[in-house]
């Protein structure tokens, strides 16, 4: 689906989407639990994944008609062998926390995925899991990429594992650990990036009653717990990358304001989208008791972020620095890499092909910025969700049409973006 915009303003009021990172771990969560109602879930491709891994292990998820709640039946703790190979489709999330789970049991698990997660890096979590822990964990390929082969029934013990992958490993592993018999104590080789993702995850486990820690050389969780939520319920807060493309159209585009409604603080790190947008000089207002942003239209500067901590918010801010005045420098990117797409050469190529003077460097993407330069242009999504979202609200901006190809993809995390972009008055032809 190619779907094309123009310059245009935007006006009015947007929830933003539930969480994508917590769906995934409150239906696992529920998962290893005996079950749990999950409400307001994100229903998207991704977290479709999540459900057929639960179902797959011996659990079962049912969806309101108003996709309000899941009802998850769990497989509490010991997972099932999976009658047939795991589809984790586009979801790295799902991949990743699925294989330590796929490890607990004697059985094998088969899990592959789309063109774009069967070129993405499982290698350390492979390597702990059959190199540390004892079990068995194979690219059929040799080549540290899915499709994976895991199994072995692992009981716990001590993993070293690069920081600076991935953190989703660490979150499968912490999952996982809680259940096995001796616990998983984890020492981290190298600098964690993504951080507040491990973060997010013990929130959940904690909401789940599930003890685990960071340590001082990593994180550490004992065995033998079980998941068993507050009143067997969970409730999803409103997702912050997806805020920051609304945010974005906000400071860019607002004919007045723009309000964006579950806007609560949590564990997310992609919160500093708020920050990060007042640095440049963005006019928003984040009442945090009310979940509630306003952004209005402002002339931004540019200015440098690290993105260590925040991978998700690169193709936000670097189209936030095509159109802010002067030099938007985004530094610590090297791993925003590993993405759905490598989403560093990704927003270059594209930005530019907008008109935007971008340099790239392996960790750092550099964008001199001005809105007069951005022009209408074809460009490609990539098949990956926050590139179409981010030059979508490049092309709210631009000189003529932009069409982005591919934007289905948006299915991932925010299915309904261009719906909500038309509704604040975008002009948006899906
Ligand atoms: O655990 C999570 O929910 C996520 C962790 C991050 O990945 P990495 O830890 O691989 O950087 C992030 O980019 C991804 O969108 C979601
Ligand atoms: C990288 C992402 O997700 P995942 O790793 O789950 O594919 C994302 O949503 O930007």
């Amino acid at each position: 689906m190619n779907v094309r915009l123009s310059q245009s303003t935007v006006r009015g009021t947007a929830q933003a989407p539930p969480s994508k990172s917590y769906t995934h771990r409150a239906i696992l969560a529920a998962g290893y639990a005996d079950g749990a109602l999950v409400h307001d879930p994100l229903v998207s491709a991704d977290t479709k994944a999540t459900m057929r891994a639960v179902t797959a292990y011996g659990g079962s998820v049912g969806l309101r008609d108003d996709e309000s709640v899941l009802d998850v039946a769990g497989f509490g703790g010991q997972p099932e062998t999976p009658g047939d190979v795991i589809d984790c489709a586009n979801s790295g999330t799902t991949m990743r926390l699925v294989t330590a789970t796929a490890a607990l049991q004697d059985g094998l698990t088969v899990l592959t995925g789309d063109d774009s997660l069967r070129s993405r890096p499982q290698g350390p979590l492979l390597d702990a899991i059959e190199d540390d822990l004892g079990g068995r964990a194979e690219s059929t390929r040799s080549n540290g990429q899915a499709p994976l082969v895991v199994g072995g029934g692992v009981t716990g013990g001590d993993v070293s594992i690069p920081g600076d992958v991935s953190s989703q490993y660490i979150t499968a592993l912490l999952m996982a650990g809680a259940v096995t018999d001796e616990g998983i104590d984890v020492y981290l080789e190298t600098e964690l990036k993504s951080a507040p993702y491990v973060d997010i995850t013990l929130e959940v486990l904690d909401a789940f009653g599930v003890e685990a820690e960071q340590t001082a050389d990593g994180f550490t969780v004992s065995g033998g717990q079980h998941y068993e939520p507050v009143d067997g319920e969970y409730h999803v807060p409103g997702d912050f990358s997806s805020i920051s493309y609304l945010l974005a159209a906000g400071v860019l585009a607002a004919e007045d304001e723009l309000t964006i409604t579950s806007a609560y603080p949590s564990a997310q790190g992609d919160t500093a989208i708020v920050d990060v947008v007042d640095r440049m000089g963005g006019d928003v207002d984040w009442n945090q008791d009310d979940g509630v942003i306003t952004a209005r239209r402002s002339d931004l500067t540019g200015v440098e972020v690290s993105v260590a901590d925040t991978p998700d918010l690169l193709p936000t801010i670097a189209t936030l620095g095509a159109v802010a005045d002067g030099t938007t420098r985004i530094v610590d990117c090297e791993h925003v890499r590993y993405k759905e797409t490598d989403r560093v050469s990704a927003m270059a190529e594209e930005l530019t092909a907008m008109g935007a003077s971008v340099d790239e460097a392996q960790d750092t993407l550099t964008i001199h910025g001005s809105a007069s330069d951005l022009q209408g242009a074809t460009v490609d999504g990539r098949a990956d969700h926050r590139i179409i979202m981010s030059l979508a609200i490049a092309g709210l901006v631009a000189d003529g049409e932009t069409t982005v190809e591919g934007a289905e993809h948006v299915d991932v995390s925010f299915p309904n973006f261009f719906d909500v972009l038309y509704d604040l008055g975008a002009t948006v032809d899906r």
